[in-house]
């Protein structure tokens, strides 16, 4: 890692990132880097890192670059690396427009999950075409210590786990034991979301991320969770041939989905930057090397 690194703050309901602008991709983001900014005492904190790389400059977006200027290569808290991110994908969008990259209206950022559109709105909300929810057969089940829920496997480019519950309470603290889903079905880990209804096409869910622990959002999540919550709702808006919109409330705030008849799903939330600064050489230097 070079000495001087900017940096900036920001968050979408509260699933908070550290923002590494990179264009040519010289910054090397070890895990045990990303786990360093991420550290919410010894570092920055953050449940994740949005790492902002010229597609053309990064091995796995440079197929992408025509289509999109922008690579989002996204880290989780531990430096795992996650297919998408959801409300990290509003933020870095917010970022663009913040460093004057782009300005409101469409446009195309590449992610390790494809090419997503992203629609910045004049009254500040951004949303998000999320693709397509893949709903693998197959029962699943997670697990919180000694309690276990029956679940719905949901893949948005990366692996979900929906149980409904009673109780938010229910899952108790997800930090320990974390909630797990069964590895057959997950092998490459799995974020669990437990969810209850709030009212008609409303509902609220906690979640625990893969790689970041209990996070305030999950982007992906909320669109799982909707997905889910439709199905369990007995609807399907590619048999009804009508759109579907869920409410969902997280921690952290609220997001609105749309699941299409063509099943492409639309996520909109807020995205806020909330600070920008220099890495402190020294410090740096310390926790990476
Ligand atoms: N917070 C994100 C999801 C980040 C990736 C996830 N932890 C994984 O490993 O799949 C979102 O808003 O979607």
């Amino acid at each position: 890692m070079s000495t001087r690194i900017a940096f900036l703050k920001g968050h979408g309901t509260e699933n908070d990132f550290v923002i590494v602008p990179d264009p040519d991709n010289a910054v090397e983001l070890t895990p045990a880097a990303v786990a360093a900014l991420c550290d919410r005492r010894a570092g920055l904190g953050g449940d994740g890192v949005l790492h902002v790389v010229r597609s053309a400059a990064h091995p796995e977006a440079r197929a992408m670059a025509a289509e999109a200027e922008w690579f989002m290569d996204y880290r989780n808290g531990d430096g795992s690396v996650a297919e998408m991110c959801g409300n990290g994908v509003r933020v870095f969008a917010r970022y663009l427009q913040h460093a004057g990259h782009v300005s409101e209206g469409d446009l195309a950022i590449a992610t390790r999950g494809g090419v997503k559109t992203v629609h910045i709105a004049k009254d500040g909300d951004i949303t998000v075409g999320m693709g397509k929810a893949r709903l693998p057969e197959g029962d699943v089940t997670v697990s919180v210590g000694e309690r276990s829920w029956p679940a719905r496997n949901v893949n948005m480019g990366n692996p979900h786990a929906v149980a409904f519950v009673d109780d938010l309470a229910d899952a108790g603290d997800l930090f320990s034991p974390p909630p797990f889903g069964p590895a057959s079905a997950y092998p490459e880990g799995v974020n669990v979301e437990f969810v209850v209804d709030r009212g008609p096409r409303h509902v609220a869910m906690r979640v625990h991320e893969r790689g970041s622990g209990e996070t305030r959002s999950c982007g992906t999540g909320a669109c799982a969770v909707a997905v889910a919550a439709a199905r369990r709702d007995g609807i399907d808006p590619a048999v009804t041939g009508t759109p579907a919109t869920y409410t969902v409330d997280v921690p952290g705030g609220r997001l609105v989905i749309t699941e299409r008849p063509d099943g492409e799903i639309e996520m909109t939330g807020p995205a806020v930057i909330v600070a920008e600064g220099e890495f402190d050489p020294a410090w740096l230097e310390s926790v990476v090397g």
